[in-house]
């Protein structure tokens, strides 16, 4: 499968790449300058990112921009329910990869608590991301393979709920990954001036491809982010 093989919607624009180092690069300079753009508007700026493998030369390369950091709000899309110390936690390749150098100033906003089961915590973590007023600058999703983004797994009995919800946050438990997740909702993931879909891999291109088929965001709920803007960042 190519990507030009993908019958998109003309919502969904796409930037294609030879290499990851080509996108790395690419992308880096698009956030950067919407970052900046929102700074010199509005004061402040916020970016949501995904955890995973993907991202990790997009934060490496971001870290070392030079932006107004301090005036950036970071924030995840989401993350597993275990201690920043864990080798699964979004928060630690943030801190890791993210948060260094140029952009080790930038506030950041986790989504874990300690000593509190993710359902218990929803309430206070919605309270602390409410810091972030208006739309989200930039948000950076990822996918999985089961059409998962952020945390919003098909096999997660609470993904009705995390579509339907009006908070920013939902606790959601998947069968199919480890931990139980807090994950930005559609809600708060749509209310957001660029949406970036970040993936890498011809079989990324496959799910996508299942995705715009089955088009129910029940089963693949990735589909629900190809049916508004969005620009897919896609190298092999
Ligand atoms: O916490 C997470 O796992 C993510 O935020 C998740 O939604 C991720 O973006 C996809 O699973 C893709 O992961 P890869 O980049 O590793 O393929």
């Amino acid at each position: 499968m190519k990507i030009s093989d993908l019958k998109l919607p003309e919502h969904v624009s796409v930037k294609s790449f030879d290499s990851r180092i080509a996108l790395t690069n690419a992308l880096t300079e698009s956030i950067s300058q919407q970052l900046n753009a929102a700074v010199s508007a509005k004061g402040t700026a916020s970016l949501a990112v995904s955890g995973g493998s993907t991202p990790v030369p997009l934060f490496q390369a971001l870290s070392k921009q030079d932006l107004p950091w301090t005036h950036i709000i970071t924030t995840l899309v989401d993350d597993r329910w275990v201690a920043p110390e864990h080798k699964d936690s979004n928060e630690a390749l943030v801190r890791t990869h993210l948060l260094q150098n140029k952009a080790a100033q930038a506030p950041f906003i986790g989504l874990w608590q300690a000593n509190t089961p993710a359902s218990a915590a929803a309430a206070h973590v919605n309270t602390k991301l409410s810091a972030i007023e208006g739309p989200l600058t930039t948000v950076i999703l990822g996918m999985g393979n089961d059409g998962h983004t952020a945390s919003l797994f098909p096999c997660s009995t609470q993904l009705p709920l995390a579509f339907n919800s009006d908070r920013d946050c939902e606790a959601v438990k998947p069968t199919t990954a480890p931990h139980s997740r807090m994950t930005l909702t559609p809600k708060r993931l749509f209310n957001s001036e660029q949406r970036i879909l970040h993936i890498c891999g011809e079989d990324k291109l496959d799910t996508l491809a299942k995705a715009l088929e089955i088009d129910d965001p029940n089963t693949m709920p990735i589909g629900l982010f190809l049916r508004q803007p969005i620009t897919i960042y896609w190298a092999p």
